[in-house]
């Protein structure tokens, strides 16, 4: 080891450095490690780096923090290997992951595991394999003896786990040798439980390098080919589409094969010339993103758009976040695309966060005639391979722009100018499980605060969190007031169910007034959408002899009856089991169905209007990882007339053939048992019907009830969201609810009903003593009162949102948890801990 100026150091007299690693395990500390001398001048934060925990653990961690502070209890391991050249994850990410573990109350591990696509996280369970391309052609590299041997091994065994590796070579870790054969591109490496990699190849074919450099051969050749017409064609086709006589260097490319037999060439002649070496085959790993070209946007602005858009930029000067209330239907997304260009422009980074399910196809393909391969897109159906590329894309500069799901929050951003939230409202944004529980808005609102860049949450019915801090003027507030074009807001209907009913006028559980737009839709060829939040046939199959209901072993909850496959499933399990052909608890054969799922729903339209074609989506049907994209593809390009659907057809959908839109049992949103029913209903229904009259013809919303003239049904018809929002509020503050007050759910969990209970109850006094102003709500028995055998209770704290309550709470809630670790008869006890629970 030499010094600056070449001096050798004395190992003794210098000081010794430590880094502190972030590991994926439950505990809330990073922990230290020695940075062996020849690491020194490389690593730093955000490193992945290998150690060794407990006696036989290997684990891959992220450095956190290098200090000189050895550590007080323990003798700190040296690092075991270094995994990159180049940091993975900045110093503003590690910031991030912190500050998330905090308010979150959770682990940094978790957050790092949350963060991190698992192809990142390589564990001693990872395993590699031959790379294809390797095993087909070789390698110029060079190969040293011990690569050699795992080389060898993977031959004879196909695949090898990373401790193998280690064991065949008698080395504690083997991912140096690892880390240079895929560098040498001779192995792949993937994670056990993953799908193996699988790199996207393309068949290519090109000419000899004889034919290519001399021009006589090419000439002698066809000469000789004059009998064999079939071998001429298809090297005359090759050489329209690669003119190699104009440039000789575009041979080595090659076209793909695929393009040449799929262009009617006879396949055999093909493989003849293959054969006597006048065309060579070559396989090509090819991006799993194609290439799309740059389409520089000519997208011009309403003069209302325009003037929004001034607004928007006349609030920045002043406040980092806007809130953008623009009703549906008025070009969110044109105003987003101007300022996501005016930011690229500028040379930094964009994220635009959409919830999971918009994002498949609609919105994608309008941003990518905009932004071509500039734009990244992470989604959570991709595979992890796919969202290794986005990471190292964003890392590499190739993803300036980046539309994303949730997780998106954790690419390795450095130098955001703009975080765009569109449907800021969806309840979709907040993770419910594992922890972190985070809420995508809320911590893309902090990781834009580290990055001093700006937010713009979007939305035609926001959520009260952000139209409250709009209120306070914590944010910017922008409106939207007219749908863009010659569209018009749809009209909205009441249709009474009962009072159909009395007078004989229901059919199939459908009133007139929806059965006769329908019809009219249909007469006219327009599209319809008939939204019901339930899926499957029927909630439950009930005993009319005995009122006995079929119930979920594992959960406090009602099996539905779904008519396709025949069975009864556990919504919350996934348990299922056979139909009962009777009554277990009478013998009676008097099974009924009960309530209404989408499959029903199908099925009674399928009766009414048999002529018309219809179509479902909801989690059932759209499970593959083109479901959902193929269904509206279908509906799209005019195959379906009307689509059944639940929550998943109100989402930012745009589709201008669509007049009608039904809501079949619009109560049901109201009568769940929580304080937010009325906004999540006020936000389902007018998102729902904001699919209707996108265009010239102004749409129908029907909307079926017991009870039309309940007030929440007259906010939604006037349109009125300031108006709902304060009477809403009204309420909030009599009872202290968000956004007012800050909430904290704590769950206890455990196979005997009486422990969760104690246990809930022993946290309660515990928290009780914690010294901020607070309000302590039950234990109370969860919503559905089992889950998965375990029971539930929970505790809700209301804290005093503003001032230190929070953070102080946060601080002893921890030193409880722990205490409470501690104690025999809470051992097995689950908490879980929900900061902003919703
Ligand atoms: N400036 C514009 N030029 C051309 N077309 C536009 C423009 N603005 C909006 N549109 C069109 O108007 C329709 C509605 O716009 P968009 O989907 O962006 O609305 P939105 O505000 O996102 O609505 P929602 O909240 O319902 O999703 C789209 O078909 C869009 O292409
Ligand atoms: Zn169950």
């Amino acid at each position: 080891m030499e010094d600056l100026f070449g001096n050798p150091i004395d190992d003794k007299t210098s000081i010794p450095i430590f880094a502190d690693v972030i590991l994926p395990v439950p505990i809330p500390w990073m922990f230290t490690y020695m940075v062996p001398r020849e690491m020194e001048p490389i690593i730093g934060i955000g490193f992945r780096v290998i150690v060794q925990f407990g006696t036989r653990k290997i684990l891959t961690g992220i450095v956190g923090k290098i200090h000189q502070k050895p550590p007080k209890e323990y003798d700190a391991k040296p690092l075991l290997e270094l995994l990159d050249n180049q940091p993975m994850v900045n110093p503003l990410q590690i910031k991030f992951w912190h500050w998330i573990a905090d308010y979150y109350c959770c682990h940094i591990g978790e957050v790092m595991n949350a963060a991190l696509p698992s192809g990142m996280k390589l564990n001693s369970e990872s395993r590699l394999q031959l790379n294809p391309t390797f095993q087909d052609s070789g390698s110029d590299y060079p190969i040293d003896e011990r690569e050699k041997i795992i080389l060898d091994h993977l031959e004879t065994e196909g695949e090898l786990t990373f401790e193998a590796c280690g064991k065949i070579l008698e080395l504690k870790s083997a991912h140096h040798i690892i880390k240079s054969l895929v560098a040498k591109e001779m192995v792949l490496v993937y994670e056990q439980l993953k799908e193996k990699f699988t790199p996207k190849i393309e068949n290519r074919i090109r000419l000899s390098a004889l034919f290519v450099s001399d021009k006589s051969a090419l000439e002698a050749l066809f000469a000789k080919l004059e009998s064999k017409p079939k071998q001429e064609e298809i090297i005359l086709k090759y050489l329209q589409q690669v003119p190699v006589y104009k440039d000789e260097k575009i041979n080595h490319e090659g076209l793909d094969k695929k393009l040449l037999t799929e262009s009617g060439i006879s396949v055999n002649s093909l493989r003849t010339l293959i054969k006597n070496g006048i065309f060579e085959e070559f396989t090509k790993i090819i991006s799993r993103f194609e290439n799309l070209p740059t389409n520089p946007d000519t997208l011009s602005l309403s003069p209302v758009q325009e003037e929004a858009l001034n607004q928007i930029k006349e609030a920045y000067k002043e406040k980092q976040t806007v809130l953008l209330h623009g009703i549906t239907g008025s070009g969110k997304t044109s105003l987003y695309i101007k300022l996501v260009q005016e930011v690229m422009d500028s040379g930094s980074q964009v994220l635009l966060l959409l919830p999971e399910i918009a994002l498949t196809t609609q919105m994608v393909n309008r941003l990518t005639k905009v932004f071509g391969n500039k734009m990244g897109v992470f989604h959570s159906k991709y595979s992890d391979n796919e969202r290794v590329e986005v990471w190292q894309g964003v890392i590499q500069g190739r993803f300036q722009f980046v539309v994303g799901v949730r997780s998106a929050v954790f690419l390795p951003f450095d130098s955001l100018g703009l975080i765009i939230i569109d449907e800021e409202h969806e309840t979709s944004y907040k993770q419910h499980d594992p922890a972190p529980r985070y809420h995508a808005r809320d911590t893309a609102i902090m990781l834009a605060y580290l990055h001093q860049s700006k937010v713009l949450l979007g939305s035609a019915t926001p959520s009260f969190e952000s139209y409250y801090n709009a209120r306070q003027k914590k944010y910017g507030l922008v409106e939207l007031n007219l749908r863009y074009g010659e569209a018009q807001l749809p009209h909205f209907h009441m249709a009474d169910i009962l009072a159909d009913k009395k007078k004989n006028l229901l059919k199939l559980d459908t009133t007139r007034l929806l059965r006769e737009k329908i019809q009219e839709a249909l007469n006219n060829q327009e599209q319809v959408l008939i939204f019901q939040n339930r899926r499957g046939y029927a909630p439950y199959i009930n005993c009319e002899d005995c009122s006995w209901v079929l119930e979920c072993d594992h959960c406090d909850v009602s099996l539905t009856y779904h008519q396709f496959g025949e069975e009864m499933r556990c919504h919350y399990c996934g348990f299922k089991q056979k139909v009962p052909t009777s009554c277990p608890a009478c013998g009676s054969n008097n099974l009924v169905t009960v309530g209404q799922g989408t499959e029903k729903i199908e099925e009674n339209l399928a009766m009414l209007f048999p002529e018309a074609r219809i179509a479902r989506m909801d989690l059932d049907t759209t499970r593959s990882k083109y479901g959902y994209q193929n269904l509206l593809e279908n509906f799209s390009a005019g195959n379906v007339d009307i689509l059944v659907g639940t929550q998943m057809i109100t989402k930012g959908l745009d589709f201008g053939n669509v007049t009608v839109v039904g809501i079949v049992d619009a109560d049901r949103l109201l009568y769940f048992p929580d304080f937010r029913s009325g906004e999540r209903a006020f936000q389902q229904i007018t998102q729902v019907a904001g699919r209707a009259g996108r265009r010239q013809k102004t749409g129908n919303v029907i909307i079926q009830s017991r009870k039309p003239d309940h007030p929440i049904y007259q906010s939604i018809l006037s349109g009125d969201y300031r108006n709902f929002y304060l009477q809403e509020m009204g309420e909030r503050q009599q009872f202290f609810y968000p956004p007012l007050v800050k909430n904290i759910k704590i769950t206890s969990k455990h196979k005997e009903f009486k422990t969760a209970e104690t246990a809930a109850l022993h946290l309660k006094n515990l928290l009780q003593a914690i010294p901020v102003k607070k309000i302590i709500l039950g234990p109370e028995k969860g919503l559905i009162g089992k889950i998965k055998n375990q029971y539930i209770f929970e505790l809700l704290i209301k804290l005093d949102k503003n001032g230190q309550a929070p953070p102080i709470f946060k601080e002893h809630l921890k030193l409880v948890l722990e205490e409470l670790a501690a104690a025999k008869a809470f051992k097995s006890v689950r908490f879980i801990i929900d900061v902003d629970p919703v």
